[in-house]
């Protein structure tokens, strides 16, 4: 990356802003941070650019074939990982060189790199765009905008003119009914768990407010705006809690089958089979090859700016069922810790491709957060994808991938035999 070279524009841009900035910064308010905060601060900065030689990367290293097979721990930039070795449905394993990890720090924390395949990359890609971003799935810009039914990516490649109007004129009466809320906000909200779900279940919801200041804009100028949609289960992002009342939305199969090939390709006693300390007792692992069944998530959509702060996933009724994350597009920093923000996180680069499942309760529920995305790191196949079907189209995804990421975060919400529909039905 040319912003580690001085002499370039980008840095000397990134040098000149930092100046500005902290001027006039009291030199003590880093006391206060956390480990956690410390670490996003150190990979989000433009300046000094971060130094990257402390961050886990899979890809960079070549593995020997025989260490890979002794089980053994290794060391991938300073961060310890254990090899795993196959599973008996499907194995990680290609050519004898082993394609899942475990993090031993984070119990719970598997890494597939290079899981999903270049091709399934772009469709993945092209399904995040067009087919999920759109009615019926909710996505960031549906509390502001009326999006255009053929959706707006659709809209988008078709240079629609017409500009998507606003929700802003909801009249007087009812605004007591919306609440305020944007998106991913970070407060803290009660784990869910089986014995609060009744409660949980008859929380009030109320719609998000349509911000005032919105304006009507051009299917273009709103695609840079978006940055999630919702799979399956409704998710309340006032409340962060699901909204059963609206029923299930679909998994898609595609997503499905391959977040459902992930979690069969682990073999999950090599990941919790030696101690069983963390007292999540019945070791419902061992039947995830089986039951292992994802019913909701979300899509987002990064920009190069973008950041996503530390926080943990605890919506979810089930709270060691494997959450899938597929990494698309340009490369992240991924950082995870543990319960607290006072736990050290590890940092992990996340190329795209790669699949990463958070499972078990230190890990499932460890803060985590996405300080930087890494611009420029767009791999070649995203330009050279002009093999598959719609020719013609695949340069709109490439030039919105050019300074994109996407992941795809998929969980399942209710523990195996946990039936939700009998507390619905009231
Ligand atoms: O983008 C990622 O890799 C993580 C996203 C995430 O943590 C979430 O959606 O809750
Ligand atoms: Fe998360």
């Amino acid at each position: 990356m040319d912003i580690h070279d001085p002499g370039s524009a980008a840095y000397k841009k990134a040098r000149r802003q930092y100046l500005k900035t902290t001027k006039n910064r009291s030199k003590d308010i880093d006391a206060e941070w956390t480990p956690f905060r410390i670490a996003e601060k150190r990979y989000k900065a433009r300046f000094p650019p971060p130094d990257l030689s402390h961050v886990l990367d899979l890809a960079s290293t070549t593995w020997d074939a025989e260490m890979l097979a002794s089980g053994c721990s290794l060391y991938c930039n300073g961060v310890e990982i254990k090899p795993l070795g196959q599973s008996e449905s499907t194995s990680p394993c290609v050519a004898n060189v082993c394609r899942a990890f475990a993090v031993p720090s984070i119990p719970g924390l598997v890494i597939l790199p290079s899981f999903v395949s270049p091709e399934d990359q772009r469709r993945l890609v092209r399904w995040a765009l067009r087919d999920h971003a759109r009615h019926p799935n909710e996505t960031n810009l549906d509390a502001h905008y009326i999006l255009p039914d053929k959706g707006l990516w659709n809209a988008h490649l078709s240079s629609d003119a017409s500009l998507v109007n606003t929700r802003t004129h909801i009249p007087e009466s009812s605004h007591s009914k919306y609440e305020s809320s944007g998106p991913r906000q970070l407060i803290s909200n009660t784990p869910a768990d089986p014995t609060n779900f009744q409660a949980m279940l008859h929380s009030p919801k109320p719609p998000p407010a349509p911000s005032p200041s919105v304006s009507p804009t051009s299917p273009t100028g709103l695609i840079s705006k978006l940055r999630w949609a919702n799979i399956g289960w409704s998710y309340h992002w006032g409340s962060k809690q699901y909204d059963f009342t609206k029923g299930k939305g679909r998994v898609d199969d595609q997503i499905r089958g391959i977040c459902k090939r992930a979690v069969r390709s682990v073999n999950w006693k090599e990941v919790f089979g030696q101690s069983d300390e963390h007292g999540w007792g019945n070791e419902h692992w061992r039947t995830w090859h089986e039951t292992y069944e994802p019913d909701a998530g979300i899509v987002n959509y990064y920009q190069i700016k973008d950041t996503l702060m530390a926080h943990v996933d605890r919506s979810e009724v089930c709270a060691t069922s494997p959450l899938v994350s597929i990494s698309l597009g340009n490369a992240a920093i991924f950082l995870i810790g543990g319960l607290s923000r006072d736990v050290e996180p590890t940092a992990i680069l996340l190329r795209s491709g790669d699949a990463v499942i958070m499972s078990g309760p230190a890990c499932r529920r460890a803060y985590h957060g996405v300080p930087r995305i890494l611009e420029d790191t767009l791999p070649d196949h995203f330009s050279l994808g002009l093999d598959d079907e719609d020719l013609t189209s695949w340069t709109s995804y490439e030039s919105y991938m050019q300074t994109t990421r996407i992941n795809i975060n998929v969980r399942q919400v209710f523990p195996k035999g946990f039936d939700p529909g009998l507390h619905v039905e009231k």
